[in-house]
């Protein structure tokens, strides 16, 4: 099975479960909407993180209803999304107000947050690297927010640029190194600016039982089961991807590929 899932031409542009992913925890689907177009579910056993990430929804929780959720035309702008986290058992519509991207990252939870808009300023925003390999970071739903397993973050790696490189995994879980690294299943969800450009992702393991390289076009998904996941994107086209995290312990721990850390060292 290829980690690559190429963009959707409709409404539905992805929409990866456990069952077609072969593994435990997240469930992605990304969605582009027309002005009217609605996405109704319940979301059953698991927590969401509903991104808002180009255009405005209104958003309806069981009795709650949030309005006019989203700012941006472009997720390429300097500025974060509004999202919303919605905890099991709920119903959910999203409406779209006008042409909109939304993403839907979900993961098991058994209820212990409530309903909340995660709103756009209260997103941490940093920059990350050095040189070519700078990129621009934003803390949509950090460990520091509450949530019981996903973890979702957004990057845009400027034209040019690596990103999460040098490369890093979370894959594993040494009970005699609880700090060293945990094990979380992770999405990229990829868009290029402009949207006609490719980038490139490579996921591999140590062992090379996984060692896939892959060109991403505007909207194709790349799925991270395990092993080291980084990014280069070429001259001319910024990239942007939407992570979703979730594994059995909400908490993200890496590692970095040794071959690769003495670019970390002052030199
Ligand atoms: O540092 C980056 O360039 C982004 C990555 O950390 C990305 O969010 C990821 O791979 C998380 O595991």
């Amino acid at each position: 099975m290829s980690l690559l899932v190429k963009a959707a031409p409709g409404r539905v542009v992805t929409d990866i479960t456990p069952a077609s992913a072969g593994w435990k925890h997240i469930h992605f689907k990304a969605l582009r909407l027309q002005a009217g177009e609605q996405e109704e579910l319940s979301t059953g056993p698991l927590e969401y993180c509903i991104t808002v990430l180009t255009g405005q929804v209104d958003v309806q929780v069981g009795s709650q209803a949030f309005s006019a959720l989203g700012s941006r035309a472009s997720v390429f702008e300097e500025s974060a999304p509004t999202a919303v986290y919605v905890p099991p058992g709920q119903s959910l519509r999203i409406t779209a107000r006008g042409p909109a991207d939304v993403a839907l990252s979900a993961a098991p939870a058994t209820g212990r947050h409530a309903t909340r808009v995660i709103a756009p300023e209260s997103m941490r925003r940093s920059v990350r690297g050095q040189g070519s390999n700078t990129r621009h970071v934003c803390d949509i739903l950090p460990e520091t927010e509450a949530a019981e397993s996903l973890l979702v973050v957004e990057v845009i790696t400027p034209a040019g640029n690596s990103s999460s490189y040098p490369p890093h995994k979370h894959d594993s879980a040494d009970p005699a190194a609880p700090d060293a690294e945990t094990v979380l299943e992770e999405t990229y969800f990829h868009l290029l600016n402009p949207s006609q450009g490719f980038a490139f992702q490579r996921v591999y393991t140590d062992d090379r039982s996984i060692d896939e390289a892959m060109a991403v076009e505007h909207r194709d998904t790349v799925m991270v089961p395990r092993g080291y996941h980084p990014c280069v994107a070429p001259h001319g086209y910024d990239l942007y991807y939407l992570n979703t995290m979730a594994g059995p312990e909400r908490r993200w721990a890496f590692r970095n590929d040794p071959a690769h850390e003495w670019m970390l060292r002052p030199r």
